[in-house]
């Protein structure tokens, strides 16, 4: 299954790519996976949608939009088996003060929703902005499993962090 990971990680890497760059925060992309169907349920990039947004954000709040649910509501049509793939791990505090995506994912498994119980990411979260991410813990403690998928690193940074460079 690795290489199913890497498959859907590279998909999360192109979409990460489309991210405008900007210094306060990394360039990520996201998506959901009904590994039953092998079916992409929605994608997201950092910024995608209007305002301070990140990637796994957008990604749940297009697929709650498409199925006129609020976000809070999202984990009622999430299946079992749904793999969220992001490149950088969600975030778990966020310098804007925004609800973090760890929050987020957590939030599609309350209410009795199955929800998220899967993330797949290629980086952990560099420590600029909040110091070291502390969210893969908390994940684990809501019942969600976060697996570090190896092999795109370097590119996952590089895209990540190309707004944080002058001459990127
Ligand atoms: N997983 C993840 N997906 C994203 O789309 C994104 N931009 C980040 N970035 C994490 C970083 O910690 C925050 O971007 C800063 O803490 C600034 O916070 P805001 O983004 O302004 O809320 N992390
Ligand atoms: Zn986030």
């Amino acid at each position: 299954t690795t290489n199913k990971h890497l498959r859907y990680l590279s998909e999360a890497l192109e979409l990460a790519k489309k991210s405008p760059p900007k210094p306060t925060n990394f360039c990520v992309g996201a998506l959901l996976l009904d590994t039953v169907n092998d079916k992409v349920l929605s994608t997201g990039y950092t910024l995608e949608l209007p305002g301070n947004t990140h990637a796994e954000q957008c990604c749940l709040s297009k697929l709650a939009q498409e199925h006129n649910l609020s976000e809070e509501e999202v984990g009622k049509i999430i299946p079992e088996h749904a793999v969220l793939y992001t490149t950088m791990e969600p975030c778990f505090v966020r310098l804007s003060g925004n609800l973090p995506c760890v929050q987020r994912v957590l939030q599609t498994s309350s209410n009795g929703y199955h929800g998220i119980k899967s993330v797949v990411c290629g980086v952990k979260e560099p420590e600029t902005f909040v110091g070291e991410n502390k969210g893969r813990k908390a994940l684990a403690d809501g019942g969600v499993d976060v697996i570090y998928v190896t092999g795109l690193e370097d590119e996952i940074l590089k895209v990540a962090t190309a707004g944080h460079r002058e001459s990127s």
